[in-house]
């Protein structure tokens, strides 16, 4: 994968960015359009693994952390999969995005600096642009694997999408529709049984990286 994302590695921001002493052994970057099923994909692999020894890191979560208290807003909210949310998504796109151009690292860094990132295994649930996976190759690359989950549009219009201009057709959700060499993909318009035995691979990978 390549590298190159413009942010300058600090102390901070080098592989050595979590609160844990030592680095992860195992990053997976997780992508998708919305209602695609990245949550629902990532809790199930973190209730396989334990919460133990995998972590679920939101790029979204300290921009939405960040973006409720300046706004007043309900940041419980704005983390589950409500309309609440959605009736914000545009200005949360915009506001993080003023922060990305300043500094493209900025959200990756602070997800990895969260509690969480003391587990050996990262799941990172929601990277949108080739600036986030590029950050995870430039500071993690021996690690980190990639995954990209899709569903039809049918499916996702079930779980309650709803195509919005200002917001399917822009870089939120279609910076990474091409790209990236994904190490897996998985498709998520099925049964539990079709997922289990798409998420078995992975689940192999991570516990030959955890050496178990
Ligand atoms: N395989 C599945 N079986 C049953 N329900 C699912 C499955 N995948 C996703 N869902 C449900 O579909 C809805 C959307 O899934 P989820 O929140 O994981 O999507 P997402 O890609 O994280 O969406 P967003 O980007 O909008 O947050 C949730 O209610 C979730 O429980
Ligand atoms: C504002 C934003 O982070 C919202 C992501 O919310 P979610 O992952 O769909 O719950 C999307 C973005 O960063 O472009």
């Amino acid at each position: 994968m390549a590298a190159p994302d413009g942010d300058s590695p600090s102390p901070s921001s080098s592989s050595s960015s979590s609160s844990s002493s030592s680095p992860p052994r195992c990053v997976l970057v997780f992508s998708g359009k919305r209602k695609s099923g990245k949550d629902f994909v990532t809790d199930s692999l973190r209730g396989r693994l334990g919460g133990d020894v995998c972590a679920i890191l939101r790029l979204s979560g300290p921009l939405k952390s960040q973006f409720a208290k300046e706004h007043r807003l309900q940041l419980d909210k704005l983390l589950d999969a409500s309309d609440y949310k959605e009736r914000y998504r545009g200005d949360m796109i915009r506001w993080g995005e003023a922060r990305r151009s300043a500094d493209p690292g900025f959200f990756c860094r602070l997800a990895t600096q969260s509690d969480g990132a003391r587990c050996p295994v990262w799941l990172i649930s929601d990277a949108r642009r080739r600036s986030d996976v590029d950050w995870f190759a430039r500071h993690h690359g021996a690690v980190t694997r990639t995954v990209r989950v899709s569903a039809s549009d049918d499916t996702r219009r079930k779980r309650g999408w709803v195509f919005t201009p200002g917001i399917d057709d822009m870089e939120s959700e279609c910076g990474l529709d091409s790209g990236v060499q994904w190490d897996w993909n998985i498709r998520n318009d099925g049964s539990d049984g079709d997922l289990d035995s798409q998420l078995q691979e992975i689940l192999s990978h991570v516990e030959l990286q955890l050496g178990s």
